[in-house]
C-alpha cells in the first residue's frame, strides 16, 4: 500500500521563510506577480510621502502615512511568506535527496575487465556490474542478473524489490542498494539528468513553470489590477474638478483594497503546495501541469489484472475436456509452464505440488521455450521431439489448434463459460491439435474497488477497463468492481486506441502503466502514471511516476488534482467577493474625508473616516496569512459533478468572501478607532 511522506513545517522552515519573504522584495522578482508589485509600488511612493514631505505639497497626517505605509509593507510581506513557506517543503526535501547522491565507485566493463571509475564518469551506454552491498551507480536496465534492491533512498519503502533483466522489473535507480546477488547494468542516462536531479529539480521547483491555467488566471487578475489602477487614478482629478481633495495616500489605499490581492498573494502558493501534495503522496509528477490535467479527467483507463484485482493470478484447479483426464491436463499444463516466469506460470507449478501431481520433466529436455507475449497471449513449449504445447486465452489456443487442422472439444466453451462467470481466468492447454482442457485461474477484485469507482462517478469520471481477458470474464470483473466500461482481449495497441478515441471526443484520459508496450499509451494520455518498478520507457513516456508501484495510486492523484483546481477556484472567489466589502467601507469614508455631510454613507457605522480606510487595509493585509493554512492544505474535497461543486463554492466562497469581511473590517475598526 501506499505510504505518505512525512514532512511537517519545521520552525527552520518558518525561519527561512520569512527569511525569504524580504528576499522577494526585490522589484524583479515582484514583477512576476502584477497584482503584488502594484502594491509594493504603492508602498514605495506611500514611503517617499512620508519621507520627503515637502516634495509632494501634502497636507497629510504623517502618523497615518506611516501607518498606511507599514500596512502595505505587511501585505507584500505576507504573499511573500506564503509562497516561500510553500516553496520550503520542497527545499527540505531537496536536502534529503542531495543526501542520497553520493559520489560512489563503479564498476565499469571496458575491453579486457572491469575498472573502477566515479560514478560522475559514467555515460549513457555504459556497462558496471553491481554486487551485493554496493550502491548502484546510476539509472540504467539491468542486462544481465537478477538480484533484490532496496530502493528506499527513493521510495520510503524499507521492503527490498526484485530486479532482473528482460521483462518489466528491470530497470534500477541511481542512489539504490543491491542487497543480494550480483547485476550488470547498462546506464541509460548521462550525468546530470538521472532520476534523483530530476526528482530534485521538481521537488525544489527549480524547473517550475507557470501552468496555462496559471498564466490565464494570472493574466485575469492584471487586467483587473490595471482596471482598477487607471479607475483610481483618474479618480484624483475628477474630484478635483468638483472641487473636492483627495489625498494620495488614501487613493493608494483604496487601489490595494480594490485589486485582488488575496488571490494574487496566494495563487503561487497554491500550486506549488498542490504540486507538494502529489509528491507528499510519492507520486512524482513532472510537471504541474500535469498535476492539474489530473484534476481536470474525464476519462479514467484501468487495467484489470494488477489494478482492480490483486493481480496474483493462481492457478486453482485443472478442468479436463473432450473426455481427456485431469492428470493429463495437469501434464501439459506443467510442461507448457516450466519455464514460464510470471505469476501465472510458477502458479501451475504451485498448484502441481499442492495437489500432489506428477509429469515427466525430461520430455522438456532441448525443448525451445516459447514465452508469454501480450500479443499472443500464449506460452508454452516446441518440444524435441516436434511436438508443441501451448496454454493461453481460450480465443487464442482456439485458433492455435484450428490452424493446425485441429477440431474444438463441444464442452470446451461451457467450461471456459463456467470460470468465465465466476469471474477467473480460464487458461486453455493444448497439445499440437489437441485441447486437452482449462486451467481456473483465480484472481480477487481489491476491497473497497466499488466505492472508489462511485466516488469517481460522482466527479463526473468514467471509468474503462482494459483487460487481455476474455469478455465474459471481463464483464464479471467488471460488474463486481463497479466500472462503467470495459474492453475485453485488448492488446496493448488498443489502449492507444481507446485514448484517442476518448481524446476525439475531448475528453482528457488518465491511464497507468509498467511495460515498454504501454510506453506509447502513457505518452498519449493526458495523466500517465508510470510505476516506479516499471520499464526506463514506461517511465519516461508518462508524466507522473509512482514510487510506490501502487496503479490504483491514480485515482487518489485525480482528487488531488481537482482539489488544486478547487483550492484556487474557492481563493479567488472569495478573493473578489472580499473585494466588494471593502468598497463599502474605504469609499464612503474617502468622500466623508472631503465632504464631511457625506457621512450618511457610512452604512457600516465605522468610527471614522480615517479609522476605516485603516480597518479596510489592516483586513486586506492579514486576510492573506489567515488563509496560507488553506491554500497549503487545499480546500476540503467532496466527490461531486463539476456544476454542482461551483454551485457549492459560489456560495461558500461567493458569499462567505461578502459577508466575512463587513464582520471582519468592523471588528477591527472597533479597535483602530480607540486611537484614530
Ligand atoms: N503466463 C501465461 N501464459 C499463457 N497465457 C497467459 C499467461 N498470462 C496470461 N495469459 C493469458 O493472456 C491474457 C492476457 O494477459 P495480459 O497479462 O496481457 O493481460 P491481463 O493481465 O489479462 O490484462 P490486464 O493486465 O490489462 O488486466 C490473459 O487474460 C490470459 O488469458
Ligand atoms: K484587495
Ligand atoms: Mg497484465
Amino acid at each position: 500500500m501506499s505510504t505518505q511522506r512525512k514532512s511537517m513545517l519545521t520552525s527552520g522552515m518558518v525561519r527561512s521563510a520569512i527569511k525569504d519573504s524580504f528576499v522577494k522584495l526585490n522589484p524583479l522578482t515582484m514583477m512576476k506577480n502584477p497584482v503584488m508589485f502594484v502594491v509594493e509600488a504603492g508602498t514605495f511612493v506611500v514611503l517617499l510621502m512620508t519621507v520627503f514631505p515637502g516634495y509632494f505639497d501634502t497636507t497629510d497626517d504623517i502618523g497615518f502615512n506611516v501607518t498606511v505605509f507599514l500596512i502595505l509593507l505587511f501585505t507584500v510581506l505576507f504573499a511573500n511568506f506564503a509562497e516561500a513557506l510553500a516553496e520550503g517543503r520542497g527545499k527540505a526535501q531537496a536536502n534529503t535527496l542531495k543526501k542520497t547522491k553520493k559520489e560512489v565507485t563503479a564498476n565499469k566493463v571496458v575491453a579486457g575487465g572491469v575498472k573502477s571509475v566515479p560514478s560522475a564518469e559514467l555515460r549513457k551506454g555504459d556497462i558496471v556490474i553491481v554486487s551485493q552491498g554496493e550502491m548502484i551507480p546510476g539509472d540504467g536496465e539491468v542486462i544481465e542478473g537478477i538480484a533484490s534492491v532496496d530502493e528506499s533512498a527513493i521510495t520510503g519503502e524499507s521492503a527490498p524489490v526484485i530486479k532482473e533483466a528482460g521483462g518489466d522489473f528491470s530497470s534500477v535507480t541511481g542512489g539504490t542498494r543491491v542487497v543480494s546477488d550480483t547485476i550488470r547494468v547498462r546506464i541509460t542516462t548521462d550525468p546530470g539528468e538521472s532520476f534523483i536531479d530530476r526528482m530534485i529539480a521538481l521537488v525544489e521547483g527549480a524547473k517550475r513553470q507557470k501552468t496555462p491555467n496559471e498564466l490565464a488566471l494570472n493574466t485575469l487578475l492584471s487586467s483587473l489590477t490595471l482596471i482598477f489602477l487607471i479607475v483610481v487614478v483618474t479618480l484624483a482629478p475628477i474630484a478635483k474638478y468638483v472641487n473636492i481633495e483627495l489625498q494620495v495616500p488614501v487613493l493608494i489605499a483604496l487601489l490595494v483594497c480594490l485589486i485582488p490581492t488575496t488571490i494574487g498573494g496566494l495563487l503561487s502558493a497554491i500550486g506549488i503546495a498542490g504540486m507538494d501534495r502529489v509528491t507528499q503522496f510519492n507520486v512524482l509528477a513532472m510537471s504541474g501541469k500535469a498535476v492539474e490535467a489530473a484534476g481536470d479527467i474525464n476519462t479514467m483507463i484501468l487495467d484489470k489484472t494488477g489494478t482492480i484485482t490483486f493481480g496474483n493470478r493462481m492457478a486453482s484447479e485443472f478442468i479436463p475436456v473432450g473426455g481427456e483426464s485431469e492428470e493429463r491436463v495437469a501434464e501439459w499444463a506443467a510442461v507448457s509452464s516450466l519455464k514460464d516466469d510470471t505469476p501465472e506460470g510458477r502458479s501451475v507449478l504451485e498448484l502441481m505440488k499442492t495437489n500432489s501431481l506428477r509429469y515427466d520433466e525430461k520430455v522438456a529436455v532441448g525443448g525451445e521455450f516459447i514465452e508469454f507475449k501480450a500479443e499472443t497471449r500464449m506460452s508454452g513449449m516446441d518440444l524435441k521431439d516436434g511436438r508443441k504445447v501451448r496454454k493461453g486465452a481460450v480465443d487464442s489456443v482456439k485458433k492455435w489448434v484450428a490452424a493446425q487442422g485441429g477440431s474444438i472439444p463441444s464442452d470446451l466453451d461451457a467450461r471456459t463459460d463456467g470460470i468465465a462467470r465466476e469471474g477467473g481466468t480460464p487458461l486453455a492447454v493444448a497439445i499440437d491439435n489437441r485441447i486437452l482442457g482449462l486451467i481456473y485461474l483465480k484472481d480477487t477484485v481489491k476491497p473497497g474497488m466499488r466505492d472508489r469507482f462511485d466516488q469517481l462517478r460522482r466527479m463526473g469520471i468514467k471509468t474503462i477497463m482494459c483487460t487481455g481477458d476474455n469478455p465474459l470474464t471481463a464483464a464479471t470483473i467488471a460488474l463486481e468492481a463497479g466500472v462503467d466500461d470495459f474492453i475485453a482481449e485488448s492488446k496493448p495497441e488498443d489502449k492507444i486506441a481507446v485514448i484517442r478515441r476518448e481524446q476525439a471526443e475531448g475528453k482528457l484520459v488518465a491511464m497507468t502503466g509498467d511495460g515498454t508496450n504501454d510506453a506509447p499509451a502513457l505518452a498519449q494520455a493526458d495523466v500517465g502514471l508510470a510505476m516506479n518498478s516499471g520499464t526506463t520507457a514506461a517511465k519516461e513516456a508518462a508524466n507522473m511516476v509512482d514510487l510506490d508501484s501502487d496503479p490504483s495510486k491514480i485515482i487518489e492523484v485525480v482528487a488531488i488534482g481537482k482539489q488544486l483546481l478547487m483550492t484556487r477556484g474557492a481563493l479567488t472567489t472569495f478573493s473578489i467577493a472580499n473585494d466588494i466589502a471593502k468598497y463599502f467601507a474605504i469609499i464612503p469614508a474617502m468622500f466623508t474625508l472631503a465632504i464631511p455631510e457625506m457621512h450618511v454613507l457610512n452604512i457600516m457605522g465605522l468610527g471614522s473616516p480615517m479609522s476605516a480606510i485603516l480597518s479596510a487595509l489592516i483586513f486586506n493585509a492579514i486576510i492573506i496569512p489567515l488563509l496560507i493554512p488553506l491554500a497549503m492544505r487545499g480546500v476540503a474535497y467532496k466527490p461531486m459533478s463539476a456544476s454542482r461543486l461551483l454551485g457549492r463554492n459560489i456560495v461558500v466562497y461567493g458569499i462567505g468572501g461578502v459577508i466575512v469581511p463587513f464582520i471582519g473590517i468592523k471588528l477591527i475598526d472597533l479597535i483602530v478607532h480607540l486611537w484614530v
